[in-house]
């Protein structure tokens, strides 16, 4: 039996963490807010967003939510952006994916001042990563990295495959597994769905991002794999579920991340890490006394 890897536990760590780092920050003067911006009103999103507002008052982080109508146009969500820029008491800037499709969220996010870009999606940021420079990096691949690293997994040298490229997860995720000395592949729609198996049947280390509930099954998996699930999907009776079929992975994987209690937690908990990176960032003088 594998191995579960506790995200749930994990993210409690991480956001302790975080609640010193910001409490070191905000006695030294630097302020550490971080503004949730969500268009619309999708009940998921909206449920997402509520989760991140507890997960900052629990980190003494102050947060500052704006709800703005389905009918937004870029134009007002482009002049709260550069407000969001100019206020000095606001070190993050989240704006809750996906948007309506009227709106242009490319160009929203490269509106985002880089050095407030908690999400890492900003195209300097995407850039630094390819670069391997230091700076904000996406949530959940950052989750996932940490998650490894706790866990033991050490990607120098491993196969790992990565299946979705898209540019929050999937991408993202193949770049920090490069980064560290694995031998990436990574899969996503065009991939020839017969060979699909035998990919991931090649992964030491396999991460699943394509939002297909319980598409990967025990037979497809390593045995002894890592194998993470992203997913966040429902099942046939409408219950959360991921992009991995846990009951047949978890016999043949050596460690395994559950959903709910994986990935997710932690995508969380980078965002709070990631509020103190930002703020120290735009302060470095107080980064040096942290
Ligand atoms: N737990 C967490 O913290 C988070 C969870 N999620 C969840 O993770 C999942 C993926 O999210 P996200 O990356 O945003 O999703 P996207 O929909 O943006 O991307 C999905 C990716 O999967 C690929 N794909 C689709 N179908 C297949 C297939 N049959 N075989 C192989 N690849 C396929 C797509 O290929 P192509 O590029 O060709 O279209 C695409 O690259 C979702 O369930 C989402 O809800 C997302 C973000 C955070
Ligand atoms: N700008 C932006 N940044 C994001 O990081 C972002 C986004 N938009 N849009 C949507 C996706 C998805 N995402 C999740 C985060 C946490 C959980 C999470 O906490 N999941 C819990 C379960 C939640 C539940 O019970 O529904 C768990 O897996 O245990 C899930 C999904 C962040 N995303």
């Amino acid at each position: 039996m594998a191995t579960i890897i506790d995200g749930k536990k994990l993210a409690a760590e991480v956001r302790g963490r975080a609640a010193e780092r910001a409490a070191n920050l905000m006695t030294q003067g630097v302020p550490c807010g971080l503004a949730v911006v969500l268009v619309g009103d999708d009940q998921g999103s909206a449920t997402y967003v509520r989760a991140k507002l507890r997960d900052c008052e629990e980190c003494g982080i102050p947060s500052q939510d704006f709800k703005l109508s389905e009918d937004t146009t870029q134009g007002e969500l482009m002049s709260l952006i550069e407000r969001l820029n100019a206020d000095p008491s606001i070190a993050g800037i989240l704006v809750q994916m996906p948007l309506p499709a009227h709106l242009d969220a490319e160009q929203v996010v490269a509106a985002i001042d880089p050095k407030k870009d908690v999400d890492g999606f900003h195209p300097e940021n995407l850039g630094k990563l390819v670069r391997g420079l230091p700076g904000l990096r996406p949530c959940t691949p950052a989750g996932i990295m940490e998650m490894l690293d706790v866990y033991g997994i050490d990607p120098a040298g491993k196969n790992a495959v990565i299946v979705g490229r898209s540019s929050i997860v999937g991408k993202p995720m193949s770049l920090m597994l490069l980064a560290r000395n694995a031998t990436i592949s990574v899969a996503h729609s065009h991939t020839d769905p017969c060979e699909l198996a035998r990919i991931c049947q090649s992964a030491d280390i396999l991460v699943v991002a394509c939002g297909i509930p319980k598409m990967v099954k025990g037979p497809w998996i390593k045995p002894g794999a890592a194998v993470i699930d992203v997913g966040m999907d429902r099942d046939e009776a409408g219950k959360l579920c991921g992009d991995v079929d846990f009951a047949s992975a978890e016999l043949v994987a050596g460690s395994i991340t559950p959903v709910p209690g994986g990935v997710g937690p932690m995508t969380r908990a980078m965002l709070m890490s990631n509020v103190c990176l930002a703020a120290e960032l735009q302060h470095p003088e107080a980064a040096k006394l942290a």
